[in-house]
């Protein structure tokens, strides 16, 4: 059975990094030295001849530093006009550090509506595929401007467990602030207990999963576990790491006990339809 001694064989990786890893937690300011060396991890594994992704959050989070915002928005609206400030700010950062290396990112922004419409859907695997040929890395984000509530995946968790699907991925990293799944939220409960390996989710496991307890998270441990659920069903395997020390990415890829591992059980009858059409989406 595969497991993390396999790793570094993997073809195709998104890695997802969260606002918590991107911003410095005291102030809430972006954290260019961790972008600079993700950057550079990230481009080394393109280097090796992976496919890569970026799901990158952060959007809202550098808006309302931008904008000098004492609080969290709260209002749609506001949010809305806080990403559409910081996702320009991010990926200025994002070009600038991969000019360094000589690696071409690109931006893909999408909607749950990109995934519904047959089209759409289609358009954005061709365009996948296509930056793949070329040697791009795509740095996806949620449209978070024009998203309405029927039509927001509301959480990049999620988000990047259905692009893994999209392009077909052998293995999704999501990056936090936390080092992975523990049996209740550690930041609440001090007698949590870390899990390091998840063979099968089941209802015990859900109901470990919590909402965030961070200022700048959005969807806690929960919708992580959502993520695991289409990931691991489409055939890739997924693991939860601490973004805090970034080079957590190397050690993962050669095979080393970081994180939660869970591990991919291809399911013959998956669509990754039934994950978007059905789910509840919050307008928080
Ligand atoms: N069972 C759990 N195990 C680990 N973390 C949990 C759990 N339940 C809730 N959490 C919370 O989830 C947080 C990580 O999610 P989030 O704040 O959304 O970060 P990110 O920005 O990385 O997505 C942790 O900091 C922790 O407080
Ligand atoms: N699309 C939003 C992030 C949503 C989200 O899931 O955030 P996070 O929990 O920090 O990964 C943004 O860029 O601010």
């Amino acid at each position: 059975m595969a497991g993390r001694e396999d790793l570094k064989d993997k073809k195709r990786i998104v890695i997802k990094i969260g606002s918590s890893s991107l911003t410095h937690q005291e102030t809430g300011r972006i954290n260019l030295s961790k972008m600079e060396r993700l950057v550079r991890i990230l481009t080394d594994l393109r280097n090796e001849g992976k496919d890569v992704i970026l799901v990158s959050s952060g959007a809202i989070a550098v808006g309302k530093e931008t904008l000098g915002l004492q609080n969290r928005p709260t209002e749609k609206v506001e949010k809305q006009a806080c990403a559409a400030v910081g996702q320009a700010r991010l990926m200025m950062v994002y070009q600038k550090l991969f000019a360094e290396y000589n690696q071409v990112p690109a931006q893909i922004l999408m909607t749950k509506y990109t995934m519904i419409n047959d089209i759409s859907r289609e358009n954005a695997q061709n365009t996948f595929q296509e930056l793949f040929r070329m040697g791009v890395i795509p740095i996806v984000n949620e449209n978070d401007t024009v998203t309405t509530d029927e039509i927001e995946f509301g959480d990049n968790d999620t988000l990047s467990a259905i692009v893994t699907a999209l392009v077909n991925a052998d293995l999704l990293i999501l990056l936090s602030d936390i080092d992975g799944l523990y049996t209740d939220d550690p930041r609440q409960n001090a007698e949590a207990v870390f899990i390091d390996f998840v063979e099968r989710i089941d209802d015990r496991l859900d109901s470990m999963a919590k909402d965030s307890s961070t200022l700048v998270g959005t969807g806690g441990m929960a919708t992580k576990i959502s993520a695991a659920k289409i990931a691991t069903g489409s055939g890739a395997d997924m693991i939860i790491a601490n973004g805090e020390e970034i080079n957590i990415i190397n050690a993962i890829m050669a095979g080393e006990k970081k994180g939660t591992f869970f591990q991919a059980h291809r399911n013959e009858n998956f669509k990754l339809l039934d994950y978007i059409s059905t789910r509840q989406y919050s307008n928080k």
